[in-house]
């Protein structure tokens, strides 16, 4: 079953200019109203994602990747086309979003797992393994503004997997962390795609996404270019990288 649906999606910005033509003008605020430019994030873009599928969305800087997963969330409308989403979606696009820089590592899993959805009894009774999970035992009563940012992803990351996810969107979240933490969230992703869990994996991690995506699609400038086997789309991204 597909749970999500997306058919001709496109995606404009409004991008402002405003001329001033003379140091007068600016000055005086004698200025010719602001004109707009369009630019298409996304153009025309279709696939379908199946329940229990790791899909991954790869492409280079600025190709519409977290503009893609932002409408997914709804974070932001689209221009035209169809987003079909069945399940609910878990976004882990900026994690660590709420986080207190002034209370402590404990004080901040139990205010965002309260975000993230969580009761407090769940909390309470997850705080030890999400600290674990997040190899900050030492740091519990530390303030977060003395961790370094891989410490804090860490934090947000261990406290949102607590969740019970059904379609999870990662945007690249994990690329702070170091490879022992990475390769302890890919194990967690894997674990999470055998329990049934849909999982949408945007990153320039191309390993990582050939080994945990079935599928993928590749974005150039917002232009769907493939979508399909994994392997097959990533031999096309480097073989198109190899002739510019
Ligand atoms: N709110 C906005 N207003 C105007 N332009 C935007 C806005 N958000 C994104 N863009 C533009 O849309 C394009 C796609 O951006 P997006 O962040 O989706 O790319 P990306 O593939 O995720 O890039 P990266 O790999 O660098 O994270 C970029 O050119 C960006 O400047």
């Amino acid at each position: 079953m597909d749970v999500i649906k997306v058919e001709r999606l496109s995606k404009e910005f409004r991008i402002p200019h405003e001329k001033r033509d003379t140091l007068f003008a600016a000055l005086t605020g004698l200025m010719r109203p602001t004109s707009y430019e369009t630019f298409a994030a996304l153009k025309e873009v279709s696939f379908s994602v199946e329940e229990g599928e790791m899909f991954g969305v790869i492409g280079q800087n600025g190709s519409g990747k977290s503009t893609l997963l932002k409408i997914l969330s709804r974070i932001i409308r689209p221009s035209s086309g169809k987003v079909e989403v069945r399940k609910t979606i878990t976004p882990f696009l900026e994690l660590g979003v709420g986080f207190q820089y002034d209370f402590s590592a404990v004080e901040n899993i139990e205010m965002y797992g309260t975000i993230m959805g969580l009761s407090r009894r769940e909390i309470e009774n997850r705080i030890e393994d999400i600290l674990v999970f997040a190899g900050l035992e030492r740091f519990r009563d530390a303030k977060l503004k003395r961790f370094s940012s891989g410490m804090q992803v860490r934090l947000a990351f261990a406290t949102a997997v607590q969740t019970h996810p059904e379609i999870l969107l990662l945007d690249e979240v994990l690329a702070v962390g170091d490879l022992e933490f990475q390769k302890k969230c890919l194990d967690i992703l894997d674990t999470f795609k055998n329990e049934g869990v849909t999982i949408v994996f945007v990153s320039h991690d191309l390993e990582a996404v050939k080994k945990h995506c079935s599928r993928a699609l590749l974005l150039d400038y917002g232009v769907p270019v493939v979508t399909g086997e994994t392997r097959e789309v990533i031999d096309y991204y480097r073989g198109s990288l190899q002739k510019r």
